[in-house]
């Protein structure tokens, strides 16, 4: 059975983060396993509080499972601030980490921020370039990139632009953009389309933990990185299409209907 490394931080409500890795790596037929950046007092209303585990605990985990069970793939969530990305960016290299997907975490779905606004360069700098695939959202693409998406052609230019920074694959998710949810995937300099219809629930807490860590999957089972993405989209879609709700607030998918 393929292994796969979850390196992010806690969702107690079990939405987003380590929980929603750990569900979609578990209903993959995979074994999971977890290095743990943060701890969250989260949710589906916002995010109440947030405790780092220190730079030092952090490569202790890493550690104590690259000695001991190599990962066929690595998932990188939350990792909170530029001394905790530094160590991370270390151990990879140092185990030499494989099939890395990146998504570039910065603010909950509720809104709350999960990454120091300081550690954006360093996540560029240190983390982007060893991943695989790197799967920002429209606003953290933004922020990578340094100006506004409003269209399917600004998400073009954008993974353009990150491909300039990004080791090889850029998949910029437009869950945020209008009416549709159309990924765009720029890989070894093609563009691939994964289009679908926006599905009207309001219910999307940990949609981009659940997309990054299924993709994950998907290349640690030896599937391509574009093949990767699209079984990818669609365990999103039909998670997304059980209208699951749970919660007061922007409700979690349910992963038991996600691949039917
Ligand atoms: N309402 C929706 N209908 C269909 N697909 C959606 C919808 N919302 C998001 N998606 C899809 O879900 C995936 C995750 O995208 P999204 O932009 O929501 O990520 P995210 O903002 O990083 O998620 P989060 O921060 O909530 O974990 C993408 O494939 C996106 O197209
Ligand atoms: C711990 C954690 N990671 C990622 C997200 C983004 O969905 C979240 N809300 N919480």
């Amino acid at each position: 059975m393929e292994k796969v490394l979850t390196i992010a931080g806690s969702d107690c409500s079990g939405g987003a983060g380590i929980q929603a890795d750990i569900k979609t790596i578990t209903v993959h037929k995979l074994y999971a396993m977890s290095v743990i950046t943060a701890l969250t007092a989260q949710n589906t209303t916002g995010v109440y509080g947030v405790q780092d585990v220190t730079p030092d605990f952090v490569a202790q985990q890493l550690d104590c499972i690259f000695r001991d069970i190599k990962p066929n793939a690595i998932k990188i969530g939350m990792v909170s601030n530029p001394d905790i990305i530094a160590v991370i960016s270390e151990k990879l290299q140092e185990y030499q980490g494989v099939n890395i997907v990146l998504d570039p975490v910065m603010v909950a779905t509720s809104g709350g921020k999960l990454l120091k606004d300081h550690a954006v360069e360093v996540l560029a700098e240190k983390l982007i370039p060893l991943a695989e695939v790197i799967t920002p959202n429209i606003p953290e693409a933004e922020a990578l990139c340094g100006f506004q998406i409003d269209s399917l052609d600004d998400m073009r230019k954008a993974a353009e632009k990150l491909s300039s920074i990004a080791g090889k694959g850029i998949l910029i998710k437009g869950g945020h953009l209008f009416s549709s949810a159309d990924d765009l995937l720029l890989y070894e300099s093609k563009e691939y389309w994964f289009r679908e219809e926006k599905i009207n629930n309001p219910n999307t807490h940990g949609t981009g933990c659940t997309l990054s860590s299924a993709i994950a999957c998907n290349l640690a089972k030896g599937h391509s990185v574009p093949d990767s993405v699209l079984l990818a989209k669609k365990y999103i879609t039909g998670a997304l299409r059980d209208h699951f709700d749970v919660g007061k607030g922007r409700g979690p998918l349910n992963h038991c209907y996600a691949i039917r």
